[in-house]
């Protein structure tokens, strides 16, 4: 079973570009459906889960290639507007193949999506905002039978902001006649780096960023090319990291606004943070302090992606941090590992309390789920002697090389089978 090795307690020195968004990446390459002809998507890294979402796109007829981080995708011919099971259940973006699929093929055959285990992940939303445009979407044996051929605009409320729901919503409403109006929105920088990429194929897209985005939809799009914005969780990664072993770090290629609330908090943890346009530059002392409670929320508060890693990040510092996970039921499945590295966390309900160690050392831990296993990775790059993180399969859905990025930064890390 490969898995990372892990000398820690190195502090970390240098300059890195940090990837292009997974989760801008997936629904971008959902949108590609959306007019025939080739589009182009650059800073597409290379993940499990873009991996995924191109055999979906081959699935459908669609012709693919990649030369380094650079994607193309030919929609021009279609055949077939089914998603196998196992496809779907690679990861959770597959869901947003179906707001595209009814907009361009005005039909989608599927299954429920998978993605990390986080508890309960429905996709009511998605299809009450699907069905409010006047899809008619029926379910026999956990297959989802759409038709898409009476679309129309319409008003859409999502009662809870949920990003998935909003992307698909979004993709629908591009192939209906009409306006359609998204309240309840999700904000989150992967919605407007969607908009973005719909604009630049010709659709009548506003208000991505806002608790309200508007679409007139119906006309004929045309294939753009596009660059994906950089990842602001896997910049996060890499400078809790730092946080916790020290050093210097200098990031570009993701932009300082999208992590406010992350920067904020490692700041008050001991960090100095200075940032520039696509620039982020942390010195640390290592050894971070506690912080007020961390509260997970939808953007711009401190993003339930990040609360694992920036979990691990503390666990070997100082004093006691309360964290709250508002977004999923089921986050802290990294805390027992963690526990095995010499972490005080005890856990009731969504409420984590992280007691600082003053150093946790190496030991053999499993990752359960992307951020959990990348939050043992930080563990280990902080910790005092050897850790062996497996698991690595979780990583590469969403890391473009987490190991590279942290060896060019100076940390032991090494894959070995
Ligand atoms: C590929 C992608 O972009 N994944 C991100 C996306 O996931 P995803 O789009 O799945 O997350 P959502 O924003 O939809 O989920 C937020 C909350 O809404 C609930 N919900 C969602 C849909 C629905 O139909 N019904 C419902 O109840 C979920 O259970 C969860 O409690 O946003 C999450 C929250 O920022 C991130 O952790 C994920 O990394
Ligand atoms: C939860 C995540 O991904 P997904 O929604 O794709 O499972 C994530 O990126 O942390």
């Amino acid at each position: 079973m490969s898995c990372y090795h892990i000398r820690g307690g190195r502090p970390l020195e240098g300059r890195l570009t940090v990837q292009g968004a997974k989760n801008s990446a997936l629904p971008i390459l959902a949108a590609t459906l959306l007019a025939p002809g080739e589009s182009v998507i650059e800073n597409c890294p290379c993940l499990s889960d873009v991996d995924a979402a191109l055999a979906i796109l081959k699935g459908l007829g669609c012709r693919v290639w990649r030369r380094g981080d650079t994607v193309g995708v030919d929609a021009s011919v279609l055949a077939g507007a089914e998603i196998s099971r196992e496809l779907m259940e690679e990861m959770r973006s597959s869901v947003v193949f179906l707001g595209a699929m009814l907009a361009r093929m005005g039909r989608a055959a599927l299954t429920y999506p998978g993605g990390c285990e986080l508890g309960p992940r429905p996709i009511d939303l998605h299809l009450a905002a699907l069905r409010t445009l006047g899809a008619d979407i029926r379910e026999t044996d956990g297959v989802l039978c759409c038709t898409g051929c009476r679309m129309t605009g319409g008003e859409i409320f999502l009662p809870i902001p949920s990003v998935g729901a909003t992307e698909n919503a979004m993709l629908a409403a591009c192939g209906c006649p009409g306006v359609t109006a998204i309240a309840g929105a999700a904000q989150e920088p992967e919605i407007e780096d969607l908009q973005g990429f719909l604009r630049a194929m010709g659709a009548d897209v506003r208000g991505a960023g806002t608790a309200t985005v508007v679409i007139r939809g119906g006309a004929t799009l045309r294939p753009a090319r596009y660059r994906v914005m950089g990842d602001r969780i896997a910049a996060a990664t890499y400078l809790c990291a730092a946080g916790a072993a020290g050093g210097r770090v200098e990031l570009t290629g993701a932009d300082p606004e999208h992590l406010r609330a992350v920067l904020a908090a490692l700041e008050r943890a001991g960090c100095s943070i200075q940032t520039g346009p696509e620039e982020i530059v942390l010195t640390s002392g290592g050894g971070l302090h506690a912080v007020p409670p961390v509260v997970t929320e939808p953007y711009p508060g401190f993003p339930t992606d990040v609360q694992a890693i920036f979990m691990a990040a503390l666990a070997g510092g100082r004093g006691e941090t309360l964290f709250r996970e508002n977004i999923f039921q089921s986050r802290y499945g990294h805390v027992s590992q963690l526990r095995a590295m010499g972490a005080d966390i005890r856990v009731q309900g969504r409420t984590a309390a992280v007691t600082g160690v003053g150093g946790l050392h190496g030991a053999a831990v499993q990752g359960g789920d992307l951020r959990g296993a990348a939050a043992l990775v930080v563990a280990g790059v902080a910790a005092r002697g050897e850790t062996r993180v497996t698991g690595l399969a979780h990583i590469r859905r969403g890391y473009d090389g987490l190991d590279i990025g942290l060896r060019a930064l100076g940390a032991d890390i090494t894959e070995t089978d």
